[in-house]
């Protein structure tokens, strides 16, 4: 039975609706426009303190405003879950894999505490023994350590980690762990350019992706 760690944003889950209203939301507060989804979707995947910079820069504010607008940011992001679902078929695919006997976690860029929050308001929780966020650790993605860690706490076997972004595939691949990517996240450029040991658009294949791998491997 493998160890199956999966990222969060854009992975499991759809959630840059949420924090397209909240970045929004704190970009008003500074008279600033609005930013698109497509602009808040190809923001998300290195932590909030990035996404911050990232969209402060899409609206010309300086540096001088970070630390106030993340805090906004932050502070909105526990109850951003109204419009965030599972991708089609997660659900689905995480009992098949627990049924299986595999073991779950999540490593994600997110925040912790809007993490726990968000897989409650899913109702993803209860699938994953350990749960990683950007602020866990001293350290997130792409440095390998929550990963690794996450992996360790889950014991046992074979490893996999799972993923939407060209951040996920560099930490898989620091930490020496197979990556398989989900094509329908939030990836800034083509599958073929993001390493990974296997990919798919659906996740109806997923189960029978980690088995083919875990006979190879075997
Ligand atoms: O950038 C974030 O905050 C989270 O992104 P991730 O779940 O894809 O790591
Ligand atoms: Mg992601």
């Amino acid at each position: 039975m493998a160890r199956i760690v999966f990222d969060l944003d854009g992975t499991l889950i759809d959630s840059a609706p949420d924090i397209h209203v909240i970045a929004n939301q704190v970009l008003a507060d500074e008279g600033a426009e609005p930013i698109t989804l497509a602009q808040a979707r190809d923001f998300i995947g290195n932590g909030a303190a990035v996404f911050v910079a990232r969209m402060r820069a899409a609206r010309g504010i300086g540096d001088h405003r970070q630390d106030h607008m993340l805090a906004q940011f932050t502070r909105r992001y526990d109850t951003a879950t109204e419009l965030t679902r599972p991708y089609p078929g997660v659900v689905a695919a995480l009992e098949r894999l627990i049924a299986a006997g595999h073991k779950l976690g999540i490593c994600t860029n997110k925040p912790i505490r809007p993490t726990r929050i968000v897989l409650q308001a899913t109702g993803l929780a209860g699938y994953f023994d350990v749960v990683y966020g950007g602020d866990s650790l001293p350290v997130h993605k792409p440095d390998p350590r929550p990963l690794d860690t996450a992996l360790a706490d889950l014991g046992e076997g074979p490893e996999i980690y799972v993923g939407d972004s060209e951040v996920d595939a560099e930490t898989a691949q620091r930490a020496l762990v197979p990556f398989i990517l989900f094509t329908e996240g939030y990836r800034k450029t083509a599958p073929a350019l993001i390493p990974h040991t296997a990919a798919f658009s659906n996740y109806d294949d997923l189960f029978g992706l980690i088995n083919m791998l875990e006979t190879e491997a075997a």
